[in-house]
């Protein structure tokens, strides 16, 4: 059967993070990595699918390229409306590529229209008047603002957008999202009109997100972080449904690779180590100096995997990794690190590893491509925003997976949520 919803994400996290909330509505998901090359994959048995891109921080032609792409691939498997996800926190630049990227696609589908919205009132992010908070505090005076790649100092999403695209941004403001979906759909007529080519929407709950899908069910685009998503399956009579998240039962051992540097994640390895788990620190400087870091982190690995979950990090505080960055240079530590622990993850395969969460968007798409995953089928949900996914492994084997978002998760995440695959999965 033919696709309903087609997915293109600007990242790997990003794109589980979508695919999970569109399971919770009902619909069977499989995530892509990468455009799959023509005939690469067989039909597939899925409601959506989402292409996962690795375009977040590329040149704006650059993105443009691989998103026109994946909408090419996703019209031939049939999809019915195209969804672009980007983050909650809207990360870009004023050069940056999220309005190049809605134009192209717009201009590809031949429509006039959209809606924008970073709204994922789960995961504290919400809209108000065309300002995105972040918890209760304005984008711009968020942690975001010092993000070394896309630092947000402007929460107004009129303004950043309108600064990345030709077409005129407008706003659909909460008083109208207030009013339901019939209101919402007034003011696109209107804002179309006009000559309005994209909408910044308001939406402080998950309602409002509702009214927000059940008004775009006629628009060929939309664009969002990945609230959007809760309120779409509906338009095609889809209902939560446990059985859209089910995954085949979890083996194997079980392990953590964490490449991510946000605050929650390192509360998150702080709670592993206060727990008195096993885990090997990795040391940017020691890979730098030539030592065998991932076959260190192996040995030790090898040593307690039959005991539970063992976590390999390199994960530090903000002023251990500007110290790093500032030694090595940032893309230079960026990707040692990332060399260093896809080549762990590949190992722990190796060793038996069939349970693994990995934590940090960039560190989760080093490891994806080295492990050769081409497809994750989505399960249940850990945390607002993370789902347990299934991958075959090259050889064949299952392997379930979780590409934690830096910024997502509890703090007893690194434990809590192998406790969950057992579980849920059936
Ligand atoms: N100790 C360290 N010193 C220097 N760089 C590091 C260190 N640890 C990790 N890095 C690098 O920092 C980057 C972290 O990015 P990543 O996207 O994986 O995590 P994040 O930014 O926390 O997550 P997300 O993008 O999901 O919010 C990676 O390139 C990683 O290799
Ligand atoms: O939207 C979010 O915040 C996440 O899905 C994400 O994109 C993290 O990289």
């Amino acid at each position: 059967m033919a696709i309903r919803l087609g997915c293109i994400a600007d990242d790997f996290t990003g794109a589980t993070d979508l695919a999970n909330n569109l399971v919770r509505a009902g619909m069977r998901v499989v995530q892509l990595i990468d455009v799959p090359r023509a005939g690469a994959e067989g039909p597939l048995d899925a409601d959506a699918v989402v292409i996962a891109l690795k375009s977040r921080t590329t040149p704006a032609p650059d993105a443009v390229d691989a998103s026109l792409r994946a909408l090419e691939w996703l019209r031939s498997a049939g999809a019915e409306q195209i969804y672009f996800k980007y983050c909650s926190t809207f990360d870009s630049t004023r050069a940056g590529n999220i309005g190049p990227v809605t134009e192209a696609l717009m201009d590809a589908l031949g429509t006039d229209f959209t809606v924008a919205t970073p709204a994922f009132p789960d995961n504290g992010r919400t809209v108000f008047k065309g300002h995105l908070f972040v918890g209760d505090v304005l984008l711009g005076e968020s942690g975001m603002r010092h993000h070394p790649l896309t630092p947000m100092t402007d929460s107004n999403l009129v303004s950043v957008l309108g600064a990345q695209t030709a077409r005129p941004v407008g706003l659909i403001d909460h008083t109208v999202v207030a009013a339901g979906a019939e209101a919402i759909g007034e003011r696109i007529d209107a804002l179309r009109e006009e000559g309005v080519g994209a909408a910044i929407v308001d939406a402080v709950s998950n309602d409002d997100l509702v009214r927000l899908g059940t008004a775009v069910k006629g628009l060929a685009l939309v664009t969002a972080g990945s609230g959007l998503a809760i309120g779409l399956p509906a338009n095609w009579g889809f209902k939560p449904s446990p059985a859209a998240a089910r995954l085949p039962p979890p083996g194997g051992h079980q392990a953590v690779v964490s490449g991510s540097a946000s605050g929650a994640t390192n509360g998150q390895v702080r709670e592993f180590l206060r727990d008195g788990r096993p885990a090997f620190s990795v040391d940017p400087l020691r890979i730098a100096a030539g030592d065998d870091v991932a076959g260190q982190a192996l040995a030790f690995a090898a040593a307690h995997l039959a005991d539970g979950p063992v976590l390999v990090y390199s994960t530090e505080a903000p002023d251990a990794v500007k110290d790093v960055q500032g030694r090595l240079g940032v893309a230079e530590a960026g990707e040692l690190v990332e060399r260093t622990l896809a080549r762990v993850a590949q190992g722990l395969v190796e060793l038996g590893v069939r349970q693994l969460v990995v934590a940090g968007g960039e560190t989760s798409g080093a490891v994806v491509q080295a492990l050769g995953l081409t497809g994750l089928r989505i399960g249940p949900q850990i945390d607002p925003g993370v789902p347990w996914c299934a991958a075959a492994l090259p050889g064949g084997d299952t392997l379930h997976i979780t590409l934690k978002s830096g910024n997502f998760g509890g703090p007893g995440f690194f434990t809590a949520s192998f406790a969950h695959l057992d579980g849920e999965s059936a």
